[in-house]
């Protein structure tokens, strides 16, 4: 009863906000569509450049100003807000997917001025999708469409190579299924599981999927070691128990050599040496021609191995045999996600902007965020089984578009935050702040108009279902947050199939690639990962000459005690003073050194040494 109180006084809120609304908003009403706002996107002024010349509280105050103006601007006659909803609606019949973004404000004249970014954008799609170098930075062709119509591949060779992988792929599941390959010392005489080992776009889109599309009782379970965290991995290997011995392990990384996943496969290939069961019996690689892992697996003979190619982003690899070969082999239907992905390449290669799903969501996206990132993208699916979508979006949309330069290398600092969990349960958590706090974002529902198998419904309160709770949820939070001028897209698809999710993925990867156009960055590097990684690396390094010193103290008669003073200056980095106070900490609280005196509240009283000298651990 409580749920259905929340859901009534949701309801309200939003019936009581849409009508005090409606009634103040009486200039709105009297418009004919298509409604005439003060554009917000001033197309000759870069936003950041006025900012640069205005002081931070005034710009501030500017931005809010703007802010206040243009969300008063936003339509509440419902007469109105039909029409544009009904003007704006995109529907695909085949794939039965709706897009709707009447509820971003975007105006008439704005898409009129987006207009000439918008053929350009066209233009490059077009051009990337026939084999230009998309990627400058890197000097690669742009190629994940061609994955869904092996057709469009620039070169017969190309289109060779996708139809041979599809193909190997589909008859390697198929033989993993049927038990025609199977593991050595299973007693089930068949692999029942799957041990997926990789990390960022080499793990995202196999969860997502696995968590979307996984039937009830899949032929090979999975899981996933998408961390070098030890206690993670410990945990999917202990869940895994005998199983061990029937589990395919498939190890993904394009570059061949991600340290994460490296860390993975060692830890898993010690647990398969201590149960006494032959690795290369068991793994499988998917991996690019001629890299660190594909030759370890080629050179000790693993099961198989098949290929990422060099034009196929992580991010974007879903349709891939990242992707399609763990679907496979959960019994999922790819050939059905790759159908309902060309489906939506097809239509989104339009360049009339309201037939074209994803350069609408562009726009919205474009107009919602000032086209500088400048409001976050909360992704709501209305839908268990869709949770990790946030997750998996949240790599495409941000690594893609949080870039320092653009293509011009002017310095933008581009981006879109995106966030998200799953409703109606995240009503129960933030969307408290989203209606009425902070006004930084815009949401995205994704909604399912089938709520569960057809013959297994039935009517927990006369003429209500459960799924009808969600479906008020949704609708009620959409009509909530837009009557307090917080703006929504929703998406909507008939059901969650392999079809659906495939045109998804589809839908937004090729948002991301005409917002990117629209800002001018290019979508395809990752150049900032890159700190991060030299960076940890250079940690490690420094911990090795730690160990070194306090290895060379222990030797002395009697052991020596050093100083976080003398171990710095004895690794000839006194700059790094804190950091080694902090990789002696770690790895006090390991075992694998000691504190041997001090106070850990106070890094200066301490006194550190390596084995058995008069262990004080930190923590102890
Ligand atoms: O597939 P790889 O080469 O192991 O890379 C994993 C991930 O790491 C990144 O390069 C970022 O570090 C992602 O772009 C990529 O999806």
């Amino acid at each position: 009863m409580a749920a259905l109180s929340n859901l009534h006084s949701a309801a309200a809120v939003a019936a009581t906000s849409l009508n005090t609304n409606s009634s103040s908003s009486s200039l709105a009403s009297t418009q004919h569509h298509p409604i005439t706002l003060r554009p917000r996107y001033q197309p000759d002024r870069s936003p950041r450049l006025a900012i640069r010349t205005t002081t931070a509280k005034s710009a501030s105050r500017d931005a809010a100003a703007a802010e206040t103006s243009r969300t008063a601007r936003l339509e509440k006659d419902p007469a109105a807000l039909w029409r544009r909803y009904v003007d704006w609606l995109y529907r695909h019949r085949e794939l039965g997917l709706w897009l709707d973004v009447s509820r971003i404000g975007f105006t008439d004249e704005f898409v009129e001025e987006m207009r000439p970014r918008f053929e350009k954008a066209f233009r490059h799609m077009e051009e990337l999708e026939r084999g230009a170098i998309a990627n400058p930075d890197e000097g690669r062709m742009v190629g994940h469409y061609w994955l869904r119509n092996s057709k469009l591949a620039p070169s017969e060779g190309l289109r060779k190579e996708i139809d041979r992988t599809l193909d190997s792929l589909c008859r390697f599941a198929d033989d993993v299924i049927t038990g025609k390959i199977k593991p050595p010392a299973s007693p089930e005489g068949r692999f029942t599981q799957i041990l997926s080992v990789g990390i960022g776009g080499s793990a995202l889109g196999p969860q997502f999927v696995a968590e979307a599309l996984a039937p009830v009782n899949p032929p090979l379970k999975i899981r996933f070691v998408d961390n070098t965290d030890p206690a993670g991995i410990d945990h999917q290997i202990a869940q895994l128990g005998p199983e061990l011995a029937s589990t395919l392990v498939i190890v993904i990384s394009k570059s061949g050599g991600t340290p994460e996943t490296r860390n993975g496969l060692l830890e898993v290939q010690k647990a398969f040496r201590e149960a006494g069961l032959d690795f290369t019996k068991q793994g499988v690689a998917i991996t690019q021609e001629g890299s660190l892992l594909d030759k370890t697996a080629k050179l000790e003979g693993w099961v198989a191995r098949f290929p990422m190619f060099d034009w196929v982003g992580g991010r974007t690899s879903e349709m891939s045999a990242v992707g399609l070969l763990p679907a496979a082999l959960q019994g999922i239907n790819i050939r059905e996600m790759l159908a309902g992905a060309a489906l939506m390449d097809e239509v989104n290669r339009t360049t009339e902007l309201k037939n074209n799903p994803a350069a609408l969501l562009a726009l919205c996206w474009y107009w919602a965020s000032g086209g500088v990132g400048s409001k976050d993208m909360v992704v709501l699916p209305y839908k268990d089984s869709l949770l990790l979508f946030s997750r998996y979006l949240q790599q495409l949309v941000m690594e893609s578009l949080g870039k320092e330069f653009d293509l011009d290398g002017k310095r933008v600092n581009q981006g879109l935050a995106v966030y998200g969990n799953k409703g109606s349960t995240d009503q129960h958590a933030y969307i408290q702040q989203l209606r009425e706090g902070v006004h930084n974002f815009f949401a995205t529902f994704i909604e399912v108009l089938r709520d569960r198998p057809a013959g297994h419904d039935w009517e927990l309160e006369p003429g209500v279902t459960c799924g009808d709770y969600l479906f008020g949820m949704l609708q009620g939070t959409r009509a909530a947050l837009y009557a307090n001028d917080r703006e929504s897209i929703t998406v909507t698809v008939q059901e969650v199939t392999p079809r659906s999710v495939g045109a998804l993925i589809a839908l937004y990867e090729r948002a991301v690639g005409i917002y990117a156009s629209l800002v001018n960055i290019n979508a395809y590097h990752q150049p900032g990962v890159e700190a991060g990684k030299k960076a940890a690396g250079d940690v490690l390094a420094l911990q090795k000459r730690v160990l070194a010193v306090l290895k060379e103290a222990s030797c002395k008669q009697p052991i020596e005690q050093l100083t976080l003073n003398e171990v710095a200056e004895r690794c000839h980095a006194p700059d790094e003073i804190e950091m080694i106070y902090k990789i002696v900490t770690h790895m006090a609280a390991n075992e694998r050194a000691s504190i041997a005196e001090g106070d850990s509240a106070s890094p200066g009283s301490l006194r550190v040494c390596l084995g058995e000298c008069n262990v004080d651990n930190l923590y102890g």
